[in-house]
């Protein structure tokens, strides 16, 4: 079945070497082999690349997609599989340690994704709860039709699609679903849309209303621009408060949660406080950034709800997916994508009419014979945060499109908050970029010894610019750029660095200490504290209190001027500058997709730099990412 010039035990040691497996991809394949008393190589090869392949978060291995001359794409192959995929999907099914749907094996094989049983156990538990409550639909009258035609005054009786007010449609839809999710890039309106939802749940009814977003830093955005949103919503509704009661916008919830936090962390445990037999308190959650939402805590959230609530997912399906297993937002949105690789709606023919007596738009064209989970889907495209041509709202779109032309022109385009740094020779480009790290974090790090300066104020102010890297390791990753910053602002005497904690120093949190409240992915800067005298780290959570903490209490964490891109997620800055390796590794390519390039840009709200060669550029932007799962088969073809 298997050629190969050497003994399996030498051959991963080998790929281990040169890094086509991790010691984990190893150790897993060999203990499966000696747990399960397998001895065909086949078995360990395919556990080899089954560990591999979940390590890139993928939830499963298609093993149609397996190289057979090749499977680990080595330079030249070390091994090969003398079987096509038929022959490959018998001899795996075979494996004692391997079992079909329901079965209870470490392994399972549904169809031709192979899964570790766990993850085979999530996708399933998710797609039948998803689809349970894609199930239950509510009535609706002319109370809420006039309602919504106040909420939307422009009401145009437009046929074309290009006139319809999607966020008005989007409304229509999550009030009348049990399940909605609204997904759409950054400036879509999602938070305009869902505060007018909330406000017209809460002219119907009381109802127990939560929001929560992955981490702390989305949950203070998401409190912030619900509380501006209301703002805005009440000053537009003034002219028709005999009509509608504006309560009503009082009434909506502006706090929110981590996810973390909703579901009711156990200290020195994985299992939460919350779950099927202990079901949160709420009638209605509301889930922001749920593109950074992995698969077990996806599995997790829904186990939690209790059976009559309803749940609205809001997020950017574009973005990278989540940092662990999974893509859970992409997955849903799938079915909706075009051959074209555009989108279009999809509803049942009964709830495109409904959707039509709603919103005063023909929605009909929208109907048709498979819809899978569309009703419950609405997709937001026109961007209202970036002028129509602004250059950073042109750039994304281009790169979002994997349209080469399109990012071309952008850069070419001359727009003042488009900034391209080249390379160069003798690492020209990295200083042009310390000159402007020095400029953008100067700011913050000469007023935090003004006793005028609160930390929240000096947090905001270092929240205003950031370093993004496509990789952390290297010089021009995480690692490298973070060595080469804390340099160039000593010498311009802005810090320092004399001892590991000094004042001004950007921390990261990677790792989750239930104990003190602090999650991967959480951010602070070490200040003087006035009260104590002592330097402490100083995070602002998600209801926008500070918290303190001793430094030598942190859990692990790492300098942060400068971050990954996947852990910017949810976040967003006035200045943006994206690094990219100059001349990139194979692994290094790997990560430079147009998910990433999208991710990055999409953070900065004023400015985009980035610092990169044209070519990498755009060989990133043309790379599309797939995370393989059989979620997106599990819901649109139910
Ligand atoms: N239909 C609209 N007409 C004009 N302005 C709008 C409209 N919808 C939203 N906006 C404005 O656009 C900005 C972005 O809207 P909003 O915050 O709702 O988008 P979002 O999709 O939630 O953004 P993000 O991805 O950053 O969370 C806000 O200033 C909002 O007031």
């Amino acid at each position: 079945m298997m050629t190969s010039g050497m003994p399996m035990a030498a051959l991963l040691k080998q790929l281990e070497e040169t890094r086509l497996l991790t010691p984990l991809d190893r150790h897993f394949a060999l203990q499966m082999a000696a747990i399960h008393k397998e001895d065909s190589e086949l078995f360990v090869l395919i556990c080899a690349l089954l560990s591999k392949q979940l390590s890139a978060q993928h939830a499963c291995l298609p093993l149609d997609t397996i190289h057979l001359s090749n499977p680990f794409l080595e330079r030249q192959a070390s091994v090969s599989v003398q079987l096509d995929v038929n022959g490959l999907t018998q001899a795996v099914a075979d494996f004692a340690a391997v079992g079909a749907p329901g079965d209870n094996c470490p392994l399972i094989l549904d169809g031709q994704r192979l899964y570790l049983k766990r993850y085979h156990d999530f996708e399933q538990r998710v797609s039948r709860r998803l689809l349970d409550m894609a199930q239950t639909s509510f009535s609706t009258d002319d109370s809420v039709i006039s309602a919504l035609s106040l909420l939307f005054p422009r009401l145009s009786t437009a046929n074309d699609s290009d006139d319809i007010d999607w966020q008005k449609v989007a409304t229509a839809t999550a009030f009348s679903q049990k399940l909605s999710i609204i997904t759409g890039g950054p400036g879509t309106g999602k938070t305009t849309t869902v505060t007018k939802l909330l406000m017209l749940l809460c002219l119907s009814g009381q109802m127990v209303i939560r929001l929560v977003a992955p981490t702390g830093k989305a949950a203070a955005r998401l409190t912030e621009s619900i509380k501006a949103s209301k703002q805005k919503l009440k000053a537009e509704l003034a002219g028709v408060a005999d009509e509608l009661d504006l309560t009503a916008i009082d009434r909506i919830p502006e706090e929110a949660a981590t996810l973390h936090r909703l579901l009711g962390v156990i200290p020195g445990s994985h299992q939460f406080r919350h779950h099927k037999d202990n079901p949160l308190h709420l009638d209605l959650l509301i889930v922001d950034e749920a593109s950074m939402v992995d698969l077990p805590m996806m599995d997790r959230l829904l186990d939690a709800l209790p059976e009559h609530a309803r749940l609205i997912l809001l997020g950017d399906q574009d973005q990278l997916a989540s940092v662990e297993a999974g893509a859970v937002l992409a997955d849903i949105c799938a079915g909706l994508r075009t051959l074209d690789g555009g989108w279009q709606m999809r509803y049942t023919a009964p709830f495109a009419n409904d959707l039509s007596l709603l919103t005063g738009y023909d929605m009909t064209p929208f109907g048709t014979a498979h819809p899978g989970i569309g009703n419950n889907l609405c997709m937001l495209r026109k961007s209202h945060r970036f002028q129509g041509d602004a250059g950073i709202g042109v750039l994304a779109k281009a790169v979002n499109q994997c349209d080469k032309q399109g990012i071309m022109k952008a850069w070419q385009a001359g727009y003042s908050e488009l900034h391209w740094i080249e390379h160069g020779t003798q690492k020209q480009g990295l200083t042009q970029l310390l000159k402007l790290a020095c400029e953008q974090y100067r700011d913050y790090l000469e007023v935090m010894h003004r006793p005028d300066f609160d930390p929240m104020s000096i947090i905001d102010r270092y929240n205003s610019y950031r370093i993004l890297c496509a990789t952390r390791a290297g010089e021009y990753g995480v690692e490298g750029i973070n060595a080469h910053v804390s340099a160039a602002l000593k010498q311009a005497g802005l810090i320092n660095p004399s001892q590991e904690f000094f004042p001004g120093r950007p921390v990261i949190i990677q790792s989750n200490d239930y104990n003190l409240g602090l999650f991967n992915g959480d951010i602070g800067i070490i200040l003087p504290c006035h009260e104590s005298k002592r330097l402490m780290a100083h995070f602002i959570q998600a209801d926008g209190s500070v918290l303190k903490v001793l430094p030598a209490r942190l859990p692990g964490h790492e300098t942060c001027f400068a971050m990954t891109v996947h852990k910017s997620q949810g976040s967003e800055f006035a200045s943006v500058s994206l690094v990219l390796p100059p001349s990139p590794s194979p692994a290094q390519r790997q990560l430079l997709t147009k998910e990433l390039v999208y991710t990055a840009i999409t953070r900065a709200k004023q400015y985009f730099t980035c610092l990169g060669s044209q070519r990498v550029f755009e060989d990133a932007s043309m790379q599309r990412t797939t995370r393989a799962s059989g979620l997106a088969q599990r819901l649109w073809q139910a």
